[in-house]
Parts: C-alpha cells; structure tokens; sequence
C-alpha cells in the first residue's frame, strides 16, 4: 500500500477556513486516527466551531476534512458528505434524550440506524461498559446529570461511528459528577478503537484524558502534539497558568505496605500514595510544575519520596515578572519535567542549562 494511502487512513485532517462577521479560524490539522485528540483553549477561540465543521454543520469558505481515508467534505472537487451520511457520533453539552422514551428505546434509536452487519459494538457491551445496565427501564427525568449524559454516550456509540466528537460533554456537571464521570470516560479509551475528538476548558479533563492535544488561539492553531510534549512545553505556560505541569503514563509495578503503589514510566519509578490499581494496570500521573523542587546534591535524608537525577535543558524566565522561573528538565527516561522555582532559588544555586540537579517531586496525582 502506498506511504500516502496507509498515513491517510490512520489519520484525520482537517483543513478548514470558516469566515463570520466578527470571527475566522483557520486550521489546518492532522491528527491520530485514534485515541482522545482534546480541543484546547479559552473561550471564543474556535474549539466548537472547527468540531461543527469536522461534523459537517459548518459553512467551509474552503477545506477539506478526511477521517481514516474517508473523504467527507473537499472544496476543490466540491465533495460533501452531509453529517448524517458521515460515520460520527456527537455529544453535547446537554444530552438531549427523549424525555418521552426509556434509556433502553433512546439507546435503541440510535442502535436502529445502523444496519446490522455495519454495527461493530454490541448493545450490551455499550451498556456494561457506560454502567447504564440497571437503568434501562427508567425515563430521562429519572436520571442525574451523569446518568443521562452517560446514556447520550451510548446512544452515539450505537450508531457504531468512526468518529466521536464531544464538546463539553461534562460541562453541565458539577464537580462530584464529573469525578464520578471521568472514569467511563476513560474506560471508552482504553476498552473501544474509537478516535475521539473532544473539546473542552478544563485542564483536570485535558490532564486526564488527552492523548494528543490541539491549542486554539483566537481562530488560529497554536500547536497540536502529544499531550506529553505540549503540556510539558514551558512555551505555554500563559494557557495553563499554575496548573502547568507534566504527565507520564505509568504501569503499577507493585502495591507495598503503608499503601504505597510503585509505579514505572519508561525504567523511572515513580511512588504514589494509595493503592490505585491492580499490577500491570496503566496509570496517568501528572505533576505541577509547583510540586517540583530542585536540589544541587541527592538530599539523602528528606522526606520526599520522589527524587530524580535531572539535566536542566531550559530556564524560562518569562514568569520573571512574578519572582518565579521554569526550569525544563530532562529526566533518565528522556522524559521532561518542569519545575517552577523562585528567581532567588534560581540565582542562589546558580541553575544554569546543562547542569545535573535532583528533581524532588512533592505530590503526584494520578487519574
Ligand atoms: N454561526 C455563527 N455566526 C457568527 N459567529 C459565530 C457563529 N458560531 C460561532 N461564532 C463565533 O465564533 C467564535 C468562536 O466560537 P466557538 O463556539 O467555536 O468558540 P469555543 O472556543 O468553542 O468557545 P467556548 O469554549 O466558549 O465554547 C465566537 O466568537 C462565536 O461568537
């Protein structure tokens, strides 16, 4: 198969040029044609309208969308696919149920449109693993906020799509639900072959689900990379404010007494406070940059537990303005690492590129 066909069909583009009054987004983007791709950026810079134009609910000045191989939309050969002739699913805000039909029949109306030899996920699987099972009898005005958005998942995993595009999916959620939420969330990724594209403002959901992310800018695309690269990029510090920070997928190693797990990230071990899941299992850890102090020697008797050999590769002090610097590490792994220290800190050991330090790291969460 030819290098272009195979690339085209593990990946989604979208080349897109929307023009209204008062707004344009010009994007132009490849992305994975699996795992969670999330939508970056504050308010009113293009995030929903380029997921509407992926969808085909968006007036194109000009562009091209392409998922897996699949042309749907192309400008130049006036190609277009009408969104309901499009394999996607979609997820908004509100789930937008029945209110007259049970969980079972809202999730069977999108199930019957799909004829049955094009259906590649069971109703029963969808079921078990969205936790929707027991509550299949039950109207929407009988579920909470989760509950229905859980089932608005379903019946768009029914339609069997290629693609799933949610905007703000926990949006109308408050904080318990949405922790309550996030696990299905990241059960889908793990359990389904299913690119998601995903869009959101919450650095707790990007943190925790993002595999590839997409920085909006004000219409424009400010980067798209792996969700390590781009969080850990010192360059954005702006966007994230103090929740910058890097993350690191791990395996539990081990579960040890004074419920500490040992976790690996690519030969480095990382400890963790809690039992958090059975041996082998994945984990998502992240670490603010806040959390990360740094010392000239291996402080042999501290009480952090986390202490990595490090190679300062950058000083940003673009946060100079606040007393504080940070500092991009390069860890054993060749992973990075942030640390945001004060400027006095900075000057009193006299940190400076290249130099070997300890990355002491105080609190690692985990998803
Ligand atoms: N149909 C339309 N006609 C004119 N302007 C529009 C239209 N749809 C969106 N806009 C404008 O385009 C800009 C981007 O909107 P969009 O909803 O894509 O932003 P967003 O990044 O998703 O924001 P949020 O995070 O608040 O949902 C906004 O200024 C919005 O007012």
């Amino acid at each position: 198969m030819p290098m272009s066909v195979s690339r085209s069909r593990s990946h989604i583009t979208a080349e897109l040029t929307i023009r209204y009054a008062d707004f344009s987004l010009d994007a132009n983007l490849t992305l994975p044609a699996q795992g969670i791709t999330v939508f970056f950026g504050h308010s009113g810079c293009g995030k929903t309208t380029c997921l509407r134009a992926i969808a085909g609910l968006e007036k194109l000045e000009q562009g091209k969308v392409s998922v897996a191989g699949e042309m749907w939309q192309c400008s130049d050969s006036q190609q277009f696919v009408p969104t309901y002739k499009r394999d996607l699913g979609y997820v908004f805000q509100e789930p937008g149920l029945f209110p007259h039909l049970t969980v079972e029949a809202n999730l069977q109306f999108g199930a019957k449109r799909i004829a049955v030899n094009k259906r590649h996920v069971s109703f029963d699987e969808v079921t078990e693993l969205l936790g929707i099972t027991s509550l299949l009898n039950r109207y929407p005005a009988q579920l909470s906020g989760g509950e229905k958005q859980r089932v608005a998942i379903g019946r768009a995993l029914l339609t069997s799509p290629k693609l799933l595009l949610m905007d703000e999916p926990l949006s109308a959620l408050d904080q318990p639900r949405k922790q309550e939420f996030l696990p299905y969330l990241e059960r889908l990724h793990r359990e389904l072959d299913l690119p998601i594209l995903y869009v959101t403002h919450s650095m707790q959901e990007l943190a925790r689900l993002a595999d590839h992310i997409v920085l909006f800018d004000k219409g424009s695309i400010l980067a798209s990379g792996s969700a390590h690269s781009i969080m850990s990029d010192p360059k954005f510090d702006a966007l994230f404010g103090d929740e910058i920070g890097s993350v690191f997928d791990t395996k539990v190693v081990a579960m040890h007494e004074n419920r500490m797990t040992e976790l690996d990230c690519d030969g480095l071990t990382i400890w963790a406070v809690g039992y958090i899941a059975e041996q082998g299992a994945t984990y998502r850890c992240r670490i603010l940059a806040s959390d990360v102090g740094l010392s000239l020697e291996e402080p042999k008797f501290s009480t952090v537990l986390n202490r990595f050999r490090a190679t300062i590769i950058d000083i940003q002090t673009t946060l100079a303005e606040d007393g504080q610097a940070l500092v991009v590490l390069e860890l054993e792994n060749q992973q990075r690492l942030l640390s945001k220290i004060t400027l006095k800190s900075l000057y009193e050991l006299n940190l400076t590129q290249g130099l070997e330090v300890w990355a002491l790291v105080k609190s690692v969460a985990l998803s």
